[in-house]
């Protein structure tokens, strides 16, 4: 499979602030990439780069093997940013007809896009007059409707209820079914990891890792087992193999690098414990803890 996008050894300074040092990013033609980082990373600049709005000071940026910044390779490119002022005289049809003709498609082409997102029966209303998450969707249509070789998500689900967000990821789907490739910056580390073939996590402007979600969860020892017990946090404390007790009632969620020897202890205590469960590390602890060797 072809790369859709290509970022070697980038950087890129504001002043004296280094937002981007040596970044190198790729996403295959049909793959999802999942950038995250906690803020100021770089995530929003690296995007700027991409779409082209931003000119990398050093090294290269490729969308579908051409600079962003000209106007042909960014036709290949389908943008949805966090929010977006629409002009406030054009209706939901008229926009998504008109990035067609921009991008050298048919007015026709407007039509299956906006059934697609469940749009087609606000195509006569006022862009400025729909929902939040109505408006996401209709940016999603416009850059869909040139079908894309890349689309670049910024922060996409932000005000999405649950339905939406599903029939978001399900359309992205289809498309990186057909090869598109797709690059998603998120908050939701859960949501990155159930959508997202590879996870980049930046920090400080640079790459911290490039992996599977499960690779880079397999990397943490930690599990957390999972119980209701009538034991006192403190005698949970002082189990040997306890790295961290969080409790919510009486569910308490332990930490630990030696979940069998925890185990044996807790149900020797405890003899009444029930719903025991033992779960992996999240992504989230995951990228916390890579944020934190770094930061140590
Ligand atoms: N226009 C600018 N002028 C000066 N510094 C900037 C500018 N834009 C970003 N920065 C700095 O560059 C660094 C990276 O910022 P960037 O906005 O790319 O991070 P981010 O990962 O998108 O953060 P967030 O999650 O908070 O949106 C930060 O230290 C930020 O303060």
């Amino acid at each position: 499979m072809g790369s859709v996008l290509e970022v070697r050894g980038v950087r890129h300074r504001y002043g004296a602030t280094r937002a981007l040092d040596e970044v190198d990013l790729t996403v295959g033609a049909g793959e999802c990439v999942a950038l995250l980082g906690p803020n100021g990373a770089g995530k929003t600049t690296l995007v700027q780069l991409v779409v082209g709005l931003l000119h990398a000071q050093a090294g290269t940026v490729r969308v579908d093997g051409g600079d962003p910044r000209k106007a042909a390779v960014r036709r290949r490119l389908g943008v949805v940013q966090q929010s977006v002022g629409f002009p406030s005289t054009l209706k939901v049809g008229e926009l998504v007809t008109g990035a067609a003709v921009r991008g050298g498609y048919p007015r026709s082409a407007a039509g299956p896009v906006l059934a697609e997102l469940g749009l087609a029966e606000l195509a006569r209303r006022r862009a400025t007059k729909l929902s939040g998450g109505q408006q996401q969707r209709l940016q999603l249509a416009m850059a869909l409707v040139t079908d894309p070789a890349l689309l670049v998500l910024d922060e996409p689900t932000n005000g999405l209820d649950v339905a939406a967000r599903r029939r978001l990821w399900q359309v992205l789907a289809e498309r990186r079914a057909r090869g598109a490739g797709v690059l998603v910056t998120t908050h939701l580390i859960e949501e990155a990891a159930a959508v997202a073939d590879r996870v980049v996590v930046l920090d400080r402007g640079r790459v911290l890792a490039a992996d599977s979600p499960a690779r880079l969860t397999a990397r943490l020892p930690d599990r957390t087992v999972i119980a209701r017990t009538g034991l006192g946090r403190d005698e949970l404390r002082r189990l040997p193999g306890a790295v961290s007790v969080a409790a919510d009632g009486d569910l308490v969620r332990l930490r630990t690098r030696e979940p069998e020897e925890l185990l044996r202890r807790l149900l020797a205590a405890d003899p009444a414990l029930s719903d025991l469960r033992v779960e992996g590390a999240k992504l989230e602890e995951a990228m916390l803890g890579l944020t934190e060797e770094v930061a140590a």
